[in-house]
Order: C-alpha cells, then sequence, then structure tokens
C-alpha cells in the first residue's frame, strides 16, 4: 500500500462510522461549532458549520491532502511548472493578478508579459473613457459588446452584472450563444456609432464567437461602411495571426498566453469589458481581491487555509459521503450569473474519469453544480433538496451589507438564506411536524395524514460563505476561493483540472452534421439522419 490508500481508508472508515453525515447533532452538542469551523480570509467568511466535518474527519482529510501532496501540486502551479500535463502547459492565472512574486512559466517572464498586457489594456480603456479613442463617426462609446463563449464569456459577464452600477463608464452586453436570436435580441438596443465590440476568444477559432463576430462586423460595415468598422472592434486572444486575418489592427488585440486556462482568464485580456464597463479602478480592485486570496492560498497552514478545506469537504461529500451534486445559492441578485460562472469552473475542470497519467480514477470526481441566487431557488427547485431522497450540499453566498436604501428587502433577503441553511441541517423530526399541526389545531386524522408530508430530514449540508459588502474586491476574493478549490480537487483526485477534452467530440460531429442541415447529405448516425431529415422536412 502506498502512502496514499491508507489516508483514503482513514477518510473512508469514518464515513462507514456510526453517525457519520451527521449534522444536528453537532450542532448541539458544540454550540461554538460556527466558531471552531469558521474561517476567514480576504475579508470572507467561510462558515462550515453546518456539515459532518469532526475533528477527526478534518484531521483525516487534511492527512490524506498532505498524502496526496495538495501543497505540491499548488506550488508547482505558482512556480509555473507545466502542470496542465496534457496539453503541456502551465496554469498561471495567479499571475494576472500582479502581485510581487516573480511569477515565471517555464522560461518566459509570465509577470512582465502581464505586465505589458495589463498596460496596453489601461491606455485603450483610458482612451475610451477619456474620448480620445471614439467611433468612426466621432462618437464616443457608450456600449460594449462582447462576443465569445465559454471562458472568454461566462466570467466577464457573470463579474460585469456583479459590479455595474447606473453612472459607470459604459454598458456592457455579452453574446455568446450561435443562435442567432441572441444576437437579434441585442441588434436593437445598440448604436452602431457608439458600440465598441470585443471578440474574445483564446483560440479565436471557436465557431460560436467567430459567426458572431462576423454577423456583428458585418453590421458595423453596413452602418458604417466596411472602412468604418475596425475602428470598432477590438479583440482579446492569443492567436494574433488569426485576429489579423479577421481584419483587426494589431494595436487593437489584446493578448495573453496560453498558459491562462480559458475559465480562468477573466483576470485577463478577456476581463477588458469589465474595466470598460465598470471602470479601470474596479478592475485593479478586482485583482486586489483576488490576489489577497491568492497569497492566502499559498502561505496559510492546511488547517486554515479557505480553499483546500473547501476542497476536503468536497473529497468528504463526494467520495465518503457519495453525494454527487452540489447547489450554489448566492443570496445576491447582482450575482446572478455566479452559479453559471462555477458551472464552468467547476465541472468542465473536474469532469474527468482518468488521471493525470491516463489511468482510469478509483473514485468519483467533480460533482454537478447547479444553481440559482435566492430567494428564487427556494421557490423552484429547493423542495428537492429539502425532502428528496438526493442530498445536495449548498453553497449559500451572502452579502452583508447591500448598496441600496431598503434595508428591511435585505433583512428579508439573509433571513431567508439563514432559515434555509438552519431547515437544511436541522430538519423537522415528525415529532416536531405532529406537535406544531396539534398545535395549529388540526383534527388528530389531519396530523397522522400529513405528519410525513411535513417531516425534514435535516442533516443535510451547507456551506456559507459571508461578504461584507459586494465590491471588486470581495467578488475577486471570491472568486479565486473557488479557483484555488478546484486546483486543489485536481491535486485531491489525481486528475488534470486544467483541460477539457470532453469538448472536442461534439465540435467535431457539428462540423460533420454541418453538411447534412445544408444540402442534405446523409449522416452517419441514423438518430442524426432521421432528425435532420425531419427538420429540413419543417424548414
Ligand atoms: O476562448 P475560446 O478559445 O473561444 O474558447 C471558448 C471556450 O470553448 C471551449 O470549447 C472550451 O470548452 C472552453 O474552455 C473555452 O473557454
Amino acid at each position: 500500500m502506498t502512502e496514499v490508500a491508507p489516508a483514503w481508508e482513514a477518510v473512508a472508515a469514518l464515513g462507514r462510522a456510526p453517525g457519520a453525515g451527521a449534522i444536528r447533532q453537532l450542532l448541539d452538542a458544540d454550540p461554538h461549532r460556527a466558531r471552531r469551523f469558521g474561517f476567514r480570509a480576504a475579508g470572507l467568511l467561510m462558515d462550515l458549520s453546518r456539515t459532518s466535518l469532526t475533528e477527526a474527519v478534518l484531521d483525516a482529510l487534511l492527512a490524506l491532502a498532505r498524502a496526496r501532496d495538495v501543497a505540491g501540486f499548488r506550488d508547482a502551479m505558482a512556480r509555473g511548472e507545466a502542470v496542465n500535463g496534457t496539453e503541456r502547459r502551465a496554469a498561471l492565472h495567479l499571475a494576472l493578478r500582479m502581485g510581487d512574486r516573480p511569477w515565471r512559466a517555464g522560461a518566459e517572464d509570465a509577470a512582465e508579459a502581464v505586465r505589458q498586457s495589463f498596460a496596453a489594456m489601461a491606455g485603450f480603456v483610458m482612451g475610451v473613457h477619456r474620448g480620445s479613442i471614439r467611433g468612426a463617426t466621432g462618437e464616443r462609446f457608450t456600449d460594449v459588446v462582447s462576443i465569445g463563449i465559454g471562458g472568454s464569456d461566462l466570467g466577464p459577464a457573470m463579474v460585469a452584472r456583479a459590479l455595474w452600477r447606473p453612472g459607470m463608464p459604459m454598458r456592457a452586453h455579452y453574446l455568446a450563444n450561435v443562435d442567432a436570436h441572441a444576437w437579434e435580441a441585442l441588434r436593437p438596443t445598440l448604436d452602431p456609432r457608439r458600440t465598441l465590440v470585443l471578440v474574445a476568444s483564446k483560440t479565436f477559432t471557436t465557431q460560436e464567437t467567430m459567426t458572431n463576430a462576423q454577423l456583428v462586423k458585418g453590421w458595423l460595415g453596413q452602418a458604417l461602411g466596411a472602412a468604418a468598422a475596425p475602428l470598432h472592434l477590438a479583440a482579446l486572444s492569443t492567436n494574433l495571426p488569426a485576429t489579423a486575418a479577421f481584419g483587426i489592427a494589431p494595436e487593437r488585440v489584446f493578448g495573453f498566453r496560453d498558459w491562462v486556462g480559458g475559465r480562468f482568464s477573466l483576470w485577463s485580456a478577456v476581463g477588458l469589458s469589465i474595466a470598460l464597463a465598470c471602470g479601470l479602478d474596479a478592475f485593479i480592485e478586482l485583482l486586489g481581491g483576488a490576489r489577497e486570496m491568492d497569497e492566502h492560498f499559498l502561505t496559510a497552514p492546511d488547517a486554515t487555509n479557505l480553499p483546500l478545506l473547501l476542497a476536503a469537504l468536497e473529497v468528504w461529500h463526494v467520495n465518503v459521503l457519495g453525494l454527487s451534486a452540489r447547489a450554489v445559492l448566492p443570496y445576491d441578485e447582482r450575482l446572478s450569473r455566479f452559479a453559471a460562472h462555477l458551472q464552468q469552473l467547476e465541472m468542465e475542470s473536474l469532469g474527468k474519469r482518468v488521471t493525470m497519467s491516463g489511468a482510469p480514477v478509483a473514485h468519483a470526481t467533480g460533482p454537478v453544480v447547479f444553481g440559482e441566487p435566492g430567494t428564487n431557488a427556494q421557490h423552484s427547485f429547493l423542495q428537492l433538496i429539502h425532502q428528496g431522497t438526493a442530498k445536495v450540499p449548498v453553497d449559500f453566498v451572502l452579502v452583508a451589507r447591500p448598496d441600496h436604501p431598503h434595508p428591511t428587502s435585505h433583512r428579508i433577503l439573509l433571513a431567508n438564506a439563514l432559515a434555509q441553511a438552519e431547515a437544511l441541517a436541522r430538519g423537522r423530526t415528525e415529532a416536531e411536524a405532529r406537535a406544531e399541526m396539534a398545535r395549529a389545531g388540526l383534527p388528530p386524522a389531519e396530523v397522522d395524514r400529513l405528519a410525513p408530508h411535513r417531516t425534514f430530514p435535516g442533516d443535510r449540508p451547507s456551506t456559507t460563505i459571508l461578504l461584507p459588502a459586494l465590491n471588486p474586491a470581495s467578488l475577486g476574493a471570491l472568486i479565486a476561493l473557488y479557483e484555488h478549490k478546484v486546483a486543489c480537487l485536481g491535486a485531491f483526485w489525481s486528475i488534470n483540472p486544467f483541460d477539457q477534452w470532453g469538448v472536442e467530440l461534439g465540435k467535431q460531429l457539428a462540423s460533420g452534421i454541418l453538411p447534412a442541415l445544408e444540402n442534405g447529405a446523409t449522416a452517419a448516425d441514423p438518430a442524426t439522419a432521421a432528425m435532420v431529415a425531419e427538420i429540413r422536412r419543417l424548414q
């Protein structure tokens, strides 16, 4: 047996112990549990008290982290080693946060590369905001459209939505889906003379993005003349030849390196729309918040390291308790796309079935992640989480101070979030349900009939992350927390969290099916061929 196997076995044994997974009794036994299992970094409080973690479980998970050398993987990542083994690349999104560390990606001075691309971005943003960079008709830009998909869309779109307030420099719009209904819905809201278009694509070959970019370039050309369109375009990409071929002048191309993974790229030029819409200062503060979490991640001891603890909890839930989904519920409307961002960040990173060396994994990997803002989620899928047969851990994200002048609304929002966490953990026993119905005066037969339906099993885990306020720094720290959790889980599970081969097959098949839809060529797969025939009949 290797050192790793006994560490796994120790964790698994705790999972088989009587009472493992219980939460209510832990809460009852220790009134200080919230203090013991509350952890702070970068202004965030992470409360793990409403989980079934115990001192023994945590110790075993931290021993497993040592056996799996999670800290070693983290440090190799920070040293710019090729931790993305299948693509032979570093994963150096930490360098984008522009800390003082001498970041290197292999032989490259990554810190210098980041400084240069940030300086170019900053110059452009200031030029647009001051009006020295204008559209072809001399008008100032008021709107920015960022065309991109996946990592070139979800992060920036989520952040801009979270941070934008009336009066900020520009309005940002995001165009991702190749479904042209998205463009047709956006188009009438835009004045081409005042619209700046960013084509955000790391590879600059993504079919959806290039299709939309051609549509929007055509719209600019029609409205302003083909020669004027380039004045309204910029590219955010690592593929300089392709941006030039698309007709974007080199000084309008904001680059980044291949060691920035798509789902980790909002801190790079891919985040240009954030800086344009919310201001350069906000973007710098966002980087600063992430940097604070980075420093914590790189230096805090395991036992108080928030990303590592969050990852360890996920191992406990997924591998020991067999919980294969997790819900993310930000109780803040401005974070309405936060779950969408985490869906990509976590599921694209951790949806793997072979180890870094290509052998089948011996255990479950990434859970299904989904979510919606609260309180809306309460009136939707939380029924299943309270009373369904599947146990689904929840991440609550709460913001203490709102930016609106309606304290009553905010108190109602927070009371609901806290009530959900309490209800999930404590539940309501059948005896409690019966007593309550009796107090309400229900006849005994009704009490008997409804008791099973009004019983809540409890012992359903949740994590609460509290932000003092939602601002660029706290949001940067929050996102970085999850990024680092993902890296830790890659190490725990010995999978590559930085590649995404799973998206390739569908891409290849789509290009084979396109001719069948265009001219009736027979698709290779009979089910596809039958559906193509029916679609063509209806068109
Ligand atoms: O930025 P791009 O090269 O256009 O890629 C956009 C997205 O598409 C790919 O298929 C991957 O699934 C994502 O990781 C990536 O973020």
